[in-house]
């Protein structure tokens, strides 16, 4: 059956499952602040780097089965369910901020005079929910004829578009018969698709999604600890992770060491779970939490460290060539960037930094210049900084570079390029967790 959903706020998350809404069949309205945007999408493309969402944006405007409004009007009566995929970053002692959600809710609530669902897809902590259900009902003319439901979003940025179609699991977090019933009929489609669902309360579907991305916060820390292992005892921690990852109980994926993990979710919402934990008292899991992080941010320290020292102890006016700026390749995304910070502190310590990146654009900011090609970002570089895993950076010819570099030092950050081959054109190549023989 066809459906009229909204979805409010259209970003990473809000673009993506409004267009994966339209491709299931439904009629969607997307909403959002920022007039450029919603310019923009109307227009049927992107505002985002992500792959295979401008055809879907392109397919659904044109046939007027997808549109997007600044105006809370014309989406308050006419759907039958409203998805909030609104922002939740981290305020400054780590909890999550959820003005975004509530300004929403005070927009939307006093329009609502019929009976509708209410569906969550940003990752809240544990409580919000309901929370916003009495906030609601208390607002909009309908009461208690208005539900909340939450629908967490698991996807991942640079697959965003394949993981909405075809998404590995669902949650449902539901109060009533009836919120469950038009879930259901919401993913039809990929319900058919023989998608596992999870039909739970509503705290649980709100706690799911933070236990997901917490563990593989989890797992990307521990085999960071074990680089370091690696490091002290002469190993190989990319083998290490091979051997482990063939035990499917383990798994091979998440246990890339390097530069940590970054982005506009997995520090955020590993931050904002230790505080609710804190506030619940169950301090068991935020001193947990707090050690993946010191891990985390402590690998950005050692790259930091690391380039430094192969300038030859002070960085002061030399030039260092970044390459890659996005959280990770796929996506022009720079929130909570690992290159981001290594680059700063870098600049912090006097360096002339030369940053180059194939997708992310950087507003102009003091420290360091973003160029437009890995020619550019080398030139007269005393130590190369591989940051972000883009595929284009594994083609690069080494042979190539070595008359461009004041100094042929290659530290590989990633874990990702290939060793020999740099060696063989005469580089130094660091990789933390692997020997230099590798
Ligand atoms: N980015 C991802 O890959 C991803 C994946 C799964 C879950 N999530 C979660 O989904 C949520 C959204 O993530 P995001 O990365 O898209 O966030 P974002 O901060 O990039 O986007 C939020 C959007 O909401 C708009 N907005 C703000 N206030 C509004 C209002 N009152 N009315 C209408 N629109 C408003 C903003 O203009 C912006 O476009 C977060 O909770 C995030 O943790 C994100
Ligand atoms: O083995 C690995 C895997 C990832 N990373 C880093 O971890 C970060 C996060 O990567 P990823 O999880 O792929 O990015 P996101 O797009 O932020 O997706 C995460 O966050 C989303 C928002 O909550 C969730 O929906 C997704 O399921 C969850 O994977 C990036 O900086 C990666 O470079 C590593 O360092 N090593």
């Amino acid at each position: 059956m066809t459906l009229r959903v909204s979805v409010i706020g259209t970003s990473y998350l809000g673009a993506t499952h409004a267009a994966g809404m339209a491709e299931f069949g439904h009629e969607v309205i997307g909403i959002d602040i920022d007039e450029d945007k919603v310019k923009v999408l109307n227009a049927g493309q992107s505002h985002i780097f992500e792959v295979g969402l401008e055809p879907l944006l392109e397919k659904h405007t044109a046939t007027g089965r997808l549109r997007f409004t600044t105006d809370y009007t014309q989406i308050a009566d006419w759907a039958d369910v409203h998805f909030l995929a609104l922002g939740t970053p981290s305020q400054a002692n780590g909890a999550a901020d959820l003005s975004q959600l509530h300004a929403a809710v005070e927009s939307l609530a006093p329009l609502l005079t019929e009976p509708c669902l209410v569906v969550g897809k940003s990752t809240v902590p544990v409580g919000t929910a309901m929370a916003l259900e009495a906030r609601i009902r208390g607002l909009a003319p309908a009461g208690d004829a208005v539900e909340v439901a939450w629908n967490p979003e698991f996807l991942r940025e640079a697959y965003a578009v394949e993981d909405t179609l075809h998404p590995d699991r669902l949650v449902f977090g539901t109060h009533s018969r009836h919120a469950l019933e038009v879930l259901d009929e919401v993913y039809a489609l990929p319900i058919s698709d023989r998608t596992p669902v999870v039909r739970c309360d509503i705290a649980t579907a709100e706690l799911i999604k933070v236990a997901a991305n917490s563990f593989l916060a989890t797992k990307i820390s521990f085999i960071n600890a074990m680089a370091q292992m690696c490091q002290a005892a002469g190993g190989d921690v990319t083998l290490l992770a091979d051997a482990i990852g063939f035990d499917n109980r383990i798994g091979r994926e998440f246990l890339n060491a390097g530069l940590g993990f970054g982005g506009g979710c997995l520090p955020k919402d590993i931050a904002a779970l230790a505080y609710r934990a804190d506030e619940l008292g169950v301090n068991v899991l935020s001193d947990f939490i707090h050690a993946v992080e010191a891990i985390n941010d402590g690998q950005r320290t050692e790259i930091a460290d690391l380039a430094i020292e192969q300038a030859g102890g002070d960085v002061t006016g030399k030039r260092i060539a970044v390459l890659g700026a996005a959280f990770k390749p796929g996506t022009d995304d720079t929130r909570n960037s690992p290159a981001l910070t290594v680059a700063d502190r870098l600049h912090a310590a006097g360096a002339d930094v030369r940053i180059y990146d194939p997708e992310a654009r950087l507003p102009p900011r003091e420290g360091f210049t973003q160029v437009a090609s890995v020619e550019q970002a080398m030139l007269g570089a005393e130590v190369v900084l591989h940051l972000t895993e883009w595929p284009e950076f594994r083609q690069l010819d080494p042979e190539k570079f070595a008359d461009l570099v004041k100094a042929k030092v290659l530290i590989d950050a990633r874990l990702k390029l290939h060793a020999p081959t740099w060696r063989n054109a005469g580089w130094k190549v660091v990789q933390i967790g692997r020997a230099a023989t590798m």
